[in-house]
């Protein structure tokens, strides 16, 4: 499939990952353009995104309130739908996909979390790790142990049983961030993740983030906070719905994976 071919039919994979997807390219969009149509005037959120992640990369996306971050983030992640532009997801593309099928790349093939955890409430903390692997087709035993080796990588071992109200903000984020890596994601989309969460909190979700990432989780984070993208290995500055600056802080990089782009479009 070239770029320029209609989205794959649903269901549909380019296996080789090279098709429109380029490489090893987790991410890869073109052309991405949003305008929010709310209240007041519609706001042209983001204006024209070129944008490459590749394999094994940790991208922060940072700028100021207002700029079009999350946004760009709902697009590439299926939660809002680009009002142009183009969208490839491990070599597929994806920005034609149905409600239906976004939402199962995203229960498979994309972790998502955001600043306020999105816990099910009433479903222990066990619970709520193991639901997403169930509904993606693990038995239940593959789906404890999935979540048994979790909650051991983010020091919540013996917090099983507990509910997401007896939880701090820190422990929260963190079956938040379980739930999203339990099936194993080629792609970890975080919004704000430590937005709402005290300093130590803040330390141990970018502790948590960077060990993943050493093991070689993609992952492209939105974040204001300078500290939390200082641990990306590449830092995307957004203005305006515009990639300002896309900078590659190489030597620090524990990625085995180089090449890294991304450019700023004109608009259409
Ligand atoms: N659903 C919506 N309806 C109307 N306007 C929206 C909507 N979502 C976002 N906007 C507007 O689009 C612009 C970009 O918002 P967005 O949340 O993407 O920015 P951001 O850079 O993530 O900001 P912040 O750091 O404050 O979260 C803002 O002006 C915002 O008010």
């Amino acid at each position: 499939m070239t770029a320029d071919e209609p989205p794959a039919a649903p269901g549909g994979t380019d296996p080789g990952g090279t098709a429109g997807g380029g490489g090893d390219a987790i991410v890869r969009a073109e052309g991405l353009t949003k305008t929010h149509h709310g209240e007041g005037t519609p706001v042209r959120a983001v204006r024209g995104v070129g944008l490459r992640v590749e394999r094994g990369e940790f991208v922060a996306v940072t700028g100021p309130s207002g700029a079009g971050k999350s946004t760009l983030l709902h697009l590439l992640g299926g939660l809002q739908r680009p009002d142009s532009g183009r969208i490839w997801i491990d070599g597929r593309r994806v920005d034609g996909l149905s409600e239906a099928r976004w939402a199962v790349l995203r229960r498979g093939g994309i972790g998502v979390v955001f600043q306020f955890f999105n816990l099910v409430s009433n479903l222990t903390v066990a619970d709520n790790i193991e639901l997403p692997a169930l509904l993606a087709g693990a038995s239940p035993r593959a789906a404890r142990d999935s979540r048994t080796e979790l909650l051991e990588r983010l020091r919540m071992a013996g917090k099983e049983r507990a509910m997401p109200y007896e939880l701090s903000g820190g422990e929260q984020q963190r079956v938040a961030l379980a739930r999203a890596l339990v099936n194993k994601p080629s792609l970890l989309l975080a919004d704000e993740p430590a937005g709402s969460l005290d300093s130590t909190g803040t330390r141990e979700v970018l502790r948590l983030l960077s060990a993943f990432h050493r093991t070689g989780q993609t992952i492209l984070m939105v974040t204001h906070d300078a500290r939390m993208a200082s641990a990306a290995d590449r830092v995307i500055s957004f203005f305006d719905g515009r990639i300002a600056d896309d900078a590659d802080l190489g030597g620090r990089s524990a990625s085995p994976y180089g090449g890294v782009s991304g450019v700023l479009e004109l608009d259409p």
